[in-house]
């Protein structure tokens, strides 16, 4: 599996600014959100161009635009929405496809309660967008999702990655290509990233 630990130094220090235990919700999520967008920068970077001609305001001029296959943006439900707004300010004309997942607190086990995929999923590339990626439980859940529905080429966005979480989609879906921001030390014994974010979710949403 492709792994992309982005190194810009934007993105490291929005992440560490991130990681302050004092950040505001508000704060929390701008940073998510400009994040994401970056992630997104870096996973588009090989997208194939195709030439046209655009009639410009001194007549035809050689341009280039995105060809073939098209993307659709996959937030996990809930805190995969807190990067959904920067990544469709890279890609705004891309569907969004939604997964609903919530991770049992006691098995740490991935419980989906929606789906929604777009209906030419086939036909395009899937952005899955999650800060973190923990036990791998919940990427995994969503891969799956994705490939019964049709989607041939996968790549996730992550803020925050664990090596376990890595290890899980790298047997499982070698296919699939990987770009976080920071590929963290461990797990604890609640399955937390360390050091992590602490609770994404909740610190996007306010909720405790
Ligand atoms: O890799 P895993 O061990 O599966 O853990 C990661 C998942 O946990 C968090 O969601 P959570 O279950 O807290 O749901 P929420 O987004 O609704 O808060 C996070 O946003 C991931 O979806
Ligand atoms: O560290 C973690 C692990 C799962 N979910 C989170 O929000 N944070
Ligand atoms: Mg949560």
């Amino acid at each position: 599996m492709s792994v992309r630990e982005i190194r810009h130094p934007l993105v490291q220090h929005k992440l560490s600014l991130l990681r302050d235990k004092d950040i505001s919700t508000r704060s929390f999520r701008e940073l998510t959100g400009e994040i994401g967008s970056l992630l997104t920068y870096e996973a588009t970077a090989d997208l194939e161009l195709e030439e046209y001609t655009v009639e410009s305001w001194i007549g035809p001029t050689a341009g280039q635009r995105i060809k073939g296959k098209k993307i659709t943006v996959v937030p996990i439900l809930r805190a995969g929405l807190g990067m959904l707004d920067g990544v469709l300010s890279m890609v705004p004309s891309a569907k969004v496809s939604v997964v609903g997942l919530y991770r049992d607190e006691e098995t740490l086990q991935p419980v989906t309660y929606f789906e929604k995929m777009a209906s030419d999923i086939d036909q395009r590339m899937a952005l899955i967008v999650d800060p973190m990626l923990a036990t791998g439980g919940s990427m995994l859940a969503c891969i799956d999702m994705l490939k019964a529905a049709g989607c041939e080429q996968i790549r996730a966005l992550v803020l925050v990655a664990a090596p376990e979480g890595i290890r899980l989609i790298e047997e499982k879906h070698p296919d699939v290509e990987l770009y976080t921001a920071a590929i963290d030390e461990r797990l604890n014994d609640q399955g937390y990233i360390v050091p992590g974010l602490g609770d994404a979710g909740d610190k996007i949403f306010g909720t405790r």
